[in-house]
């Protein structure tokens, strides 16, 4: 079973002097804390980071028992490098930026795979009430919120299921995005609000002072 984990990004939204996944938290840069907890959760056992070039040294120093590899400009152009150079049958894509992962919701979703899933995210229902608004910021309507979820990762895919994805290039903010595309079923599990994406300085501050 492996773990991508695309690390490339700029961190623009963040706005600190380095790229996100090389902030740190708790005396631990994001991208430490994502492959340790891809280790601790015993179900990975081969991990791939997707850095940008010019700290791919520091990468390996940062996090000698992954592979690292060389990101794209987009997301989903770093998760296809990391993904050419796995041999698994199963893969989990987990962003970097989502320090505070536990352990748990990698196994869960490992299961998940397991128990026959081609394809399965985690989720959470969405707590605030949701308004669609026109151009001019006036609310149209308000959506249904039962029926949403927000997903996270790690996101759990059998590798020629993503490999396929992948290959017809169709625009999405997740993994799971191009396979809906290809019509393929796509499972939700609960998820872990400790799972929360640090994007912006706000996300930084919570996620230290909870680490
Ligand atoms: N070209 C990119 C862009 C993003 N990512 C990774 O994808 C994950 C989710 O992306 P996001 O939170 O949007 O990170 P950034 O792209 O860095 O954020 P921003 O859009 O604010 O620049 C992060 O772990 C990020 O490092 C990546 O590997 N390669
Ligand atoms: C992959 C993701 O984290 C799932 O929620 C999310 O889509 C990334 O979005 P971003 O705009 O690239 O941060």
């Amino acid at each position: 079973m492996a773990a991508l984990i695309p690390a490339a990004g700029m961190g623009t939204r963040l706005g600190e002097s380095k790229p996100k996944a090389f902030v740190e938290v708790g005396g631990s840069t994001l991208l430490e804390r994502s492959v340790a907890a891809a280790r601790e959760s015993g179900v990975i056992d081969d991990i791939v980071v997707a850095v940008p070039e010019e700290l791919l040294d520091r990468a390996q120093q940062l996090v000698p028992a992954a592979r690292v590899v060389v990101g794209g400009a987009e997301r989903s152009d770093s998760v296809r490098a990391a993904l050419a150079v796995t041999d698994a049958e199963l893969v989990l894509v987990h962003d970097a930026a989502r320090p505070l992962t536990p352990p748990a919701l990698f196994v869960a979703v490992v299961d998940a795979l397991r128990c026959g899933d081609a394809a399965v995210v985690p989720g959470l229902p969405v707590a605030d009430t949701l308004k669609r608004v026109d151009d001019a910021q006036f609310v149209t309507d308000t959506v249904d919120r039962s029926i949403l979820r927000a997903v996270q990762t790690p996101q759990g895919f059998a590798a020629e299921l993503l490999r396929r994805a992948h290959a017809g290039a169709q625009d999405a903010t997740d993994d799971a995005g191009l396979v809906e595309a290809l019509g393929v079923g796509v499972h939700v599990i609960d998820g872990d609000a400790m799972a929360f994406k640090v994007t912006t300085p706000f996300d930084l501050r919570l996620a230290r002072l909870l680490a």
